[in-house]
């Protein structure tokens, strides 16, 4: 069971940056070299309006998870514009790269959960690249958000221990516990049952609502698609239809 979305998260609307979180222009991007190089994003343009929650779909080998990792400051940009909270990623230096990587939270399909640290510490880690003060409310930050994705009963629990939708909650908390501008998500949903894929998708939703969170998920799943504010479909490397 999960708590409705709450207290902390939901305060603080005010944000500093007034460019588009997310605007790219003109992207190619290739993989390989020589004979085995292979064009995987063909003039991508879009751009993403603050407090957003924005789905990307399209068939396997579309080029999501390409533009996801692009956006996310996780691949170097070499051919088109990428500004991410008003910061050009193309040719960027990897201070800046990390620098916004900070501002962003990721959820990927696969947790990537340390197995041998509990819930509470997992999430932990996520604040330490915050600094002191981040860390200094860090047990109410963390369990707070833990009960909030109604793992309230499991915060000493190790990875080994918690289910698979259980772990990617615990991803999730992770995620958002540095109160990140921007949220990407690769298949958040994929372990977790109906329910539950529909709360965690609806507190990513309301937190973006609130607190102008900004939100790009990639999903197959069809079930929380009337969550979105906006889904974009790509095809073979491009955008081929975005509805609001
Ligand atoms: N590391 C890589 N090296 C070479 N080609 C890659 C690599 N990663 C992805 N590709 C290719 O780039 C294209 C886009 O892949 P991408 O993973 O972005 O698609 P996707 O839409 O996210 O697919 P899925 O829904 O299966 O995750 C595909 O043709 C894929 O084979």
């Amino acid at each position: 069971m999960i708590a409705s979305p709450a207290s902390h998260l939901m305060t603080e609307p005010g944000r500093g940056q007034r460019a588009a979180p997310i605007a790219v222009q003109n992207l190619d991007y290739w993989f390989g070299q020589g004979e085995a190089r292979k064009q995987a994003l063909y003039d991508v343009n879009l751009e993403i309006e603050r407090g957003e929650l924005v789905i990307l779909m399209g068939p396997s080998g579309s080029g999501k998870t390409t533009l996801l990792t692009l956006v996310g400051c996780l691949r170097e940009v070499h051919e088109g514009s990428v500004r991410l909270l008003g910061k050009e990623l193309n040719s960027a230096s990897e201070e800046l790269l990390v620098a916004c990587r900070r501002q962003v939270g990721f959820i990927f399909q696969a947790h990537n959960l340390h197995e041998s640290l509990t819930a509470m510490q997992n999430v932990r880690m996520a604040l330490e690249v915050h600094g002191p003060a981040a860390m200094r409310n860090w047990y109410e930050a963390s369990s707070h958000l833990l009960r909030l994705l109604g793992l309230g009963e499991r915060l000493d629990y190790l990875p080994g221990n918690l289910s698979g939708g259980q772990k990617q909650r615990v991803a999730i908390a992770r995620a958002l516990v540095g109160n990140p501008e921007i949220v990407f998500a690769d298949e958040p949903t994929a372990a977790l049952d109906k329910e539950s894929g529909y709360q965690v998708v609806k507190l990513l939703k309301d937190l973006g609502r609130v607190r102008q969170t900004t939100t790009l998920m990639v999903t197959h799943d069809n079930r929380i698609l009337n969550l979105a504010d906006r889904i974009i479909t790509m095809e073979d490397g491009r955008i081929v239809q975005d509805e609001r």
